[in-house]
C-alpha cells in the first residue's frame, strides 16, 4: 500500500498551506519567556462502527512524520535513510477517519466529506453524532479536534474509499473483540491518541448496548 521509492528532506516553504512555525512571546509572572509553535489546522475525525457486520472502520496510511520520528529515533540520520534497512511499512498508522477543517463548510459536514471520501460511506450528516471537542496538541500546535460517531450499514457503502486525488488509504475493519485488544496494558501501536480515545469512548459508550441489549 505504502510504495515508498524515494525519499528525501528539504526545508519548509514560507507558504506551506498546512504548517506555520513561529515564535511567540509573553510576560507570566514577570519573567519574560517564548515558545515556537505550529499553526496547523484544525480537524475531525469519526469513529465509525458498521452495524451489518459489527466492525469498526479504521484507515491505515502512510505518514511522513511517523516513519521520520521511528528512523531518527533509532538514532539513524534520516538524509541518508537506507529503504531497505527501514522499510516504509514501519510509518503506517492505524487511524479513525479524520481530516483538516481548510473549507467554508460545517464541521460535520467535512466530517461526512472525510467518511465518503475516506471510507466510502455515503451518510447523511444529520446520522453524525458530536461526541466531543478537545486539542489535538497541547505543546507545539494546541489545534482543536471535534470527534463524531456515525453508525452505518453495508447498504450506505457507495465506493470502496481510499481517499481523493493521489492520497492512499486503506479502509480496515475491527471487530469489538478485536478493538478491545488494540487498548491492552502494553500496547505499542502505531495510532494517533485520538483513535485511541475513539476506540475507548466506544467501549465505554456503545459496546455495552450491542452486546448485551437487553440490559439497556
Ligand atoms: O504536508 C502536508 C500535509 C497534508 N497533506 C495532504 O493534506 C491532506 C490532509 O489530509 P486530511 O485527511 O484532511 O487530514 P489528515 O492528514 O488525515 O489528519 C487528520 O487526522 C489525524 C488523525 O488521524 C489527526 O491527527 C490530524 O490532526 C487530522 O488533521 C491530505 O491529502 C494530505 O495528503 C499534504 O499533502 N502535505
Amino acid at each position: 500500500m505504502e510504495n515508498i521509492t524515494k525519499m528525501w528532506m528539504g526545508p519548509l516553504p514560507a507558504d506551506s498551506p498546512y504548517v506555520k512555525p513561529f515564535r511567540l512571546y509573553y510576560v507570566q509572572n514577570g519573567v519574560e519567556k517564548n515558545w515556537d509553535l505550529l499553526k496547523v489546522h484544525d480537524s475531525v475525525a469519526v469513529i465509525l462502527f458498521n452495524t451489518t457486520r459489527r466492525v469498526l472502520i479504521f484507515v491505515r496510511q502512510f505518514r511522513p512524520a511517523v516513519f521520520h520520528s521511528v528512523v531518527t529515533s533509532s538514532g539513524s540520520d534520516f538524509g541518508e535513510v537506507d529503504l531497505q534497512k527501514f522499510p516504509p511499512k514501519i510509518g503506517v498508522t492505524l487511524e479513525l477517519c479524520a481530516g483538516i477543517v481548510d473549507k467554508n463548510k460545517s464541521w460535520s459536514e467535512i466530517a461526512r466529506e472525510e467518511v465518503l471520501e475516506e471510507c466510502g460511506y455515503d451518510v447523511a450528516v444529520e446520522r453524525i453524532e458530536e461526541v466531543m471537542t478537545y486539542r489535538s496538541g497541547v505543546g507545539s500546535s494546541g489545534a482543536l479536534q471535534v470527534l463524531y460517531y456515525c453508525e452505518v450499514t453495508d447498504d450506505d457503502r457507495a465506493t470502496k474509499g481510499g481517499g481523493v486525488d493521489d492520497e492512499m488509504i486503506d479502509v480496515v475493519e475491527y471487530t469489538i473483540e478485536e478493538s478491545r485488544e488494540l487498548m491492552k496494558q502494553g500496547s505499542k501501536i502505531n495510532s494517533p491518541p485520538s483513535c485511541l480515545l475513539g476506540i475507548s469512548w466506544f467501549l465505554m459508550n456503545k459496546a455495552p448496548k450491542l452486546v448485551c441489549p437487553s440490559k439497556y
